[in-house]
């Protein structure tokens, strides 16, 4: 039975971040993936500025009752929530429905220096997600912010942001260093109460990392879906974003997001009939 995803979160209109990058990505996982859109988030490319519009409380309810019309599913992801009482009513609807798989990015900030988006969200998170949580997934400054440390610039940093965040509820921490950590690698730490388990990849030299978090989460959302262990599939979700970052997809010069597609490109009954209609 092919499982079913849900992701509750912002939309990119640039196609690569949010729920454009969620619903590409559960594609990609071989999941069904279901929406329920928070907010709409428009990049103006002149000034590089975000006009961020929040969906209402009714629309935002109406599509979760859409989305569990089935029952609970069998995993959902939490992205960027649109305004706090998002964090509540998605609370409303895991009690009572008994939804178990819970993935939370916890979307404070995004891929420019200074992209703060809705911060009055911190509390919401912490109170009504990070307890219900399998797994919170921030990156490195969203684990600052959250687990009330600061900046992040170590290992030791790491590490204690992600005892203090597990003090927080959820079942697993994973801090994504990412670009940011200093270092050659990028550096994910895994924590789940007992164990550091460290994910490391080579860093990729490139400004085309948008919608590497969004898409990290989807994957990860994917294979907890398809019930693959934890470690196993958080190694599967960096592998596909290390690998969509280095096949980046530029929008202009300067803005360029993961290439989401990469596992099903390369399928052979896809390319041989590329080649054939191209004959034609
Ligand atoms: N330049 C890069 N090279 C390799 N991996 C990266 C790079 N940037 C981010 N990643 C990886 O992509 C995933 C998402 O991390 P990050 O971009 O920090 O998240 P977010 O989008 O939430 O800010 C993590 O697994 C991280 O290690
Ligand atoms: C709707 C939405 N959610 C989340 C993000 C964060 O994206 P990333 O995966 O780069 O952290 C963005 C960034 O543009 C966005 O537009």
């Amino acid at each position: 039975m092919i499982k079913k995803v849900l992701s509750i979160a912002g939309s990119d209109s640039g196609g690569g971040a949010g729920i454009q990058a969620d619903l590409k990505t559960f594609q990609e996982f071989g999941t069904f993936g279901l929406t329920c859109i928070t907010s709409i988030m428009a990049f103006n490319p002149d000034n590089h500025q975000y006009t961020l519009t929040p969906m209402s409380e009714q629309l935002i309810h109406q599509q979760l009752l859409n989305n569990f019309a089935g029952g609970s599913l069998d995993a959902i992801k939490t992205g960027l929530l649109g305004h706090p009482a998002v964090a509540e009513r998605i609370h409303y609807f895991i009690q009572t429905y008994g939804q178990k798989k819970l993935i939370v990015d916890p979307v404070l900030v995004g891929k420019g220096p200074s992209d703060l988006l809705q911060q009055e969200n911190i509390h919401a998170l912490s109170h009504y997600l990070l307890p219900k949580a399998t797994i919170v997934t921030p990156n490195l400054i969203e684990a600052g912010i959250l687990s009330e440390q600061g900046e992040i610039t170590s290992i030791d940093q790491l590490k204690k942001s992600a005892r203090s965040l597990y003090q927080l509820g959820p079942a697993s921490v994973l801090i994504k260093g990412g670009n940011r950590l200093p270092g050659e690698m990028a550096i994910d730490l895994l924590y789940d109460g007992t164990d550091y388990t460290f994910f490391k990849s080579p860093k990729v030299n490139t400004s085309s990392n948008h919608g590497a978090g969004c898409s990290f989460s989807a994957a990860l959302t994917a294979c907890l879906a398809r019930n693959i262990p934890l470690k196993e599939a958080i190694a599967l979700a960096k592998d596909y974003v290390t690998s969509g970052i280095q096949q980046g997809v530029f929008l202009t010069p300067d803005i360029g997001y993961l290439w989401h597609g990469h596992y099903y490109q390369t399928d052979q009954r896809l390319t041989s009939k590329e080649e054939h209609h191209e004959t034609n």
